[in-house]
């Protein structure tokens, strides 16, 4: 599939361009300054989270980062190469249940002192070099023992026989292959895998159970890791219930259940949403006493009179440094630093307990819930990428199947279905009508991938993202059927195993 670092900006205008985006006016907000475009915002949360994470990772490993048992490591970044300490397999090991041979067969069959099981009826049958046992050291020209798989091969021995491929003379005691042997046949040697002192997994890989697995089979019983950053999340709005139906003008919060997972799938720490209303003083407080390395709000971003979080920010002397994205939905987000602590007047370090260069990062998403979403996918995961030592994400396109309208100035943010189809554009893939509905059946076929732009996605809706596993940048004009355009990936699937319980 063709890569580009940038998103598409030439691919020309399509039909149908959404007029109501000229109602919000473009590149400006009222109130507010200029908005960043939104590769340079996105750009600027990456290199935000790589410069904060310096200050992470040293108070990483003053503070938290250390080691970590394998058992509590998983979701964390490895803050050091994972370098084998042993070889892998560590000794030639038989790759099967069988025979170990010596020397041209037939064989004569030795049995290993000590290792028969009571096979029934008083008799005894011999088990063999078993695993996890000792072996013979060497094994004479001409003879055959049992092995197990896992067991060590003895030194002199050249191949191993499948059970099913041998078989044992009755009258001489013989045994005789079925097939040719041939040398080394099902035995791994030692070092295969890997030798010890070779790199198995650069220091900013993400710790999945496959690395778990992998470091405990190379010997490890901890891991150095950066720490996850640390996020509070604070729901602004006083029109919101935690439970029940709407009623009143009043709705249920969305963001509060969905924006901690979805931190958490992208490798945060999050604490549990505090609910603040539209409170002013709360908002400070909340801002200035926050320990986290980052803090999301949701709503009171825009300029309505309940909107606290500009005249907070500006309070509190925080430094913006994205104020405003032209994307749709989703243009008031931004990003600010928080002032850091006072410094103690004796000079100590402050309440962190290391020394910090700054305070929290600050995201501040809009209310509307795919608003949200986006600001989550446009600066929240590439600053929490950086600050938790994780390489940036490589892009990657895909062929949107339908039409898609532009905002004539800014990125749209489409929610989108990947199908796998037999023609380029999809149109023949089966179970899907036009329309961009795409919630049906897969399409068949070892076509290319393409993708489905889905209705309901409007910046107040869910109901188009729930169904998505993307989201597709659409850029200024639009982009007619069959275009590739920059595709960001919804973290589900590393969401799933790594549910609240797992990460605290
Ligand atoms: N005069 C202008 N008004 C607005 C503009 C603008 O440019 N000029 N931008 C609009 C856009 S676009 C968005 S997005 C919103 C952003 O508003 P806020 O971030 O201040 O968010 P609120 O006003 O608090 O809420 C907006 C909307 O979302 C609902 N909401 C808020 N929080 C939640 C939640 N946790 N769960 C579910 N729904 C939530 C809230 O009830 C409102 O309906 O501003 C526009 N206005
Ligand atoms: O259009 Mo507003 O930017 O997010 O919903």
């Amino acid at each position: 599939m063709p890569r580009s670092p940038a998103p598409d900006r030439g691919s020309g205008t399509a039909p149908g361009q959404d007029r109501h985006a000229h109602e919000h006016g473009h590149r400006r907000r009222h109130g507010h300054g200029p908005a960043a475009s939104w590769p340079e915002a996105r750009a600027l949360a990456a290199r935000s989270g790589r410069s904060g994470q310096s200050g992470s990772a040293a108070r990483a490993i003053g503070i938290r980062a250390g080691r970590l048992p394998l058992g509590q490591a998983l979701g964390h970044v490895l803050a050091e190469p994972l370098v084998a300490l042993t070889d892998l397999p560590p000794f030639d090991t038989s790759a099967m249940d069988g025979w170990v041979v010596s020397g041209p067969g037939p064989w004569n069959v030795r049995e290993v002192a000590g290792a028969e099981a009571r096979a029934g009826a008083g008799s005894y049958r011999d088990l063999g070099i078993l695993a996890g046992r000792s072996a013979p050291a060497t094994l004479p020209d001409g003879d055959a023992v049992r092995i197990a798989t896992g067991a060590r091969i003895p030194a002199d021995a050249n191949a191993v026989i499948r059970s099913e491929h041998a078989r044992v003379d009755r009258a001489t005691g013989l045994l005789h292959a079925e097939h040719q042997v041939l040398p080394g046949q099902d035995i791994r040697p030692r070092g295969q895998e890997c030798r010890a002192g070779d790199r198995l997994m650069p220091a900013g890989a993400l710790v999945t159970p496959a690395v778990l697995g992998l470091a405990a089979a190379a010997g490890y019983d901890t891991l150095v890791v950066v720490p996850r950053p640390r996020v509070d999340v604070l729901v602004l709005g006083d029109e919101l219930l935690t439970g029940g139906l709407p009623h009143d003008g009043l709705i249920r919060d969305a963001l509060g259940p969905m924006i901690g997972p979805w931190l958490r799938a992208l490798g945060a720490e999050v604490s549990a949403p505090q609910r603040l209303g539209d409170d002013a003083a709360a908002l400070r407080h909340a801002l200035t006493t926050s320990d986290a390395d980052l803090v999301i709000t949701t709503g009171g971003t825009a300029a309505g009179p309940v909107d606290h979080v500009h005249p907070v920010l500006a309070e509190i002397g925080a430094e913006l440094l994205v104020d405003g994205v032209a994307v749709r939905p989703g243009h008031p987000m931004l990003l600010a630093r928080l002032k850091k602590d006072e410094e103690p007047v004796d000079g100590s370090a402050g309440s962190r307990g290391e020394a910090w260069n700054g305070g929290p990062y600050l995201v501040g998403l809009p209310g509307n819930p795919l608003a949200a979403v986006s600001g989550l996918l446009t600066l929240a995961e590439p600053l929490l990428r950086g600050l938790a030592g994780r390489e940036p994400e490589v892009p990657y396109r895909a062929a949107v199947r339908d039409d898609v309208h532009g905002h004539p100035h800014d990125t749209r943010l489409v929610p989108v279905v990947h199908r796998v189809g037999s023609t380029a554009d999809g149109r023949s893939a089966s179970g899907y009508g036009s329309g961009g509905e795409g919630i049906g059946g897969a399409g068949t076929g070892g076509g290319p991938e393409y993708v489905v732009p889905l209705r309901y996605n409007g910046p107040a809706m869910l109901r188009g993202i729930a169904a998505a596993d993307g989201l597709a940048v659409v850029p200024p004009g639009g982009v007619r059927s069959g275009t590739e355009v920059e595709i960001l990936d919804l973290p589900w699937a590393s969401a799933m195993p790594w549910t609240e319980g797992c990460f605290t």
